[in-house]
């Protein structure tokens, strides 16, 4: 049996996190804010991280020190987290997601085939709804999405997005890629990629009805990094779609 360290374990994901891992046949153990991540990297197998970019610094010195592989699900992430990720690579095994879903995983390889066969008279729109409680936008995996998304066309997501649109916003950019965001309720998670062409539409859609699964997803990882050598790795290698 495997002990599959929960970071964030009183959260919403933290919970369901606990009844995938127990569902698995596995063991769980977790800590929450102010709680000793040192000690559980080092008495887990793997460590899974659903809680704020705040702690990932402090998480990814711990699984070092302790050589735990990672799965980190928490989104909100900048380019100095990606940096962190990449240096804790050379020591770790560590998967870095926004949505450790199969669903998703399987949606973000369609919408990098639409994008490489429809040229950029087809608008791309990335459009993504949430519960009332989530703190960041877009959502981690609507940039999943555009990533992919951009890198069907070969160009570059941070060069070509348009986010948060407000007032006189002019024309929309050719070839640019949109994001939008809604915020409300108790939705897990709603994803829609739009592209929009000449007088006709294609939308390639995923919807989440609970968050179990993200966390059976994330059980799916973790215990499959738990066999790699050091490296960052993807969910579509976990699933074996790459
Ligand atoms: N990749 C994926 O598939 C998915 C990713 N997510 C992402 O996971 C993250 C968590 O989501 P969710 O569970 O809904 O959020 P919650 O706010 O419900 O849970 C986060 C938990 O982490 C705790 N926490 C905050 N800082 C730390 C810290 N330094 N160390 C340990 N625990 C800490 C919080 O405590 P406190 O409340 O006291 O701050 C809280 O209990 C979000 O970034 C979300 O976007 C969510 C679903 C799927
Ligand atoms: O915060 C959430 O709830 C979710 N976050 C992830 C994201 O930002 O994409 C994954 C999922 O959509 C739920």
């Amino acid at each position: 049996m495997t002990s599959i360290g929960i970071i964030g374990s009183e959260g919403r994901m933290g919970v369901a996190l606990a009844a995938a891992i127990s569902e698995a046949g596995q063991q769980s153990c977790g800590i929450d804010k102010g709680g000793n991540v040192a000690k559980l990297a080092a008495d887990a197998g793997a460590l899974v991280d659903f809680s704020s970019p705040a702690a990932l610094e402090a998480t990814l010195d711990a699984c070092i020190a302790a050589k735990t592989p990672i799965v980190i699900g928490t989104t909100g992430l900048e380019e100095r987290h990606h940096y962190l990720i990449d240096d804790a690579a050379r020591d770790i095994a560590v998967l870095q997601t926004g949505n450790t879903s199969l669903g998703v995983t399987l949606l973000a390889h369609l919408v990098r085939e639409a994008a490489t066969r429809l040229d950029a008279d087809w608008d791309i729109e990335v459009l993504e709804m949430h519960h009332r409680n989530k703190v960041d936008a877009p959502s981690g995996t609507a940039l999943l999405l555009g990533e992919a998304a951009a890198e069907g066309r070969a160009i570059e997501l941070a060069k070509c997005s348009e986010r948060g649109r407000d007032g006189l916003t002019g024309a929309r950019g050719h070839g640019k890629i949109g994001f939008a965001s809604l915020r409300g309720g108790t939705v897990a998670g709603d994803h829609d990629v739009i592209f929009a062409g000449p007088e006709e539409m294609i939308t390639l859609s995923h919807r989440a009805e609970n968050r179990m699964i993200f966390a059976r997803g994330a059980v799916r990882a973790a215990l499959w990094l738990i066999h790699q050598k050091p490296g960052r790795y993807t969910m579509p290698q976990v699933l074996g779609l790459s």
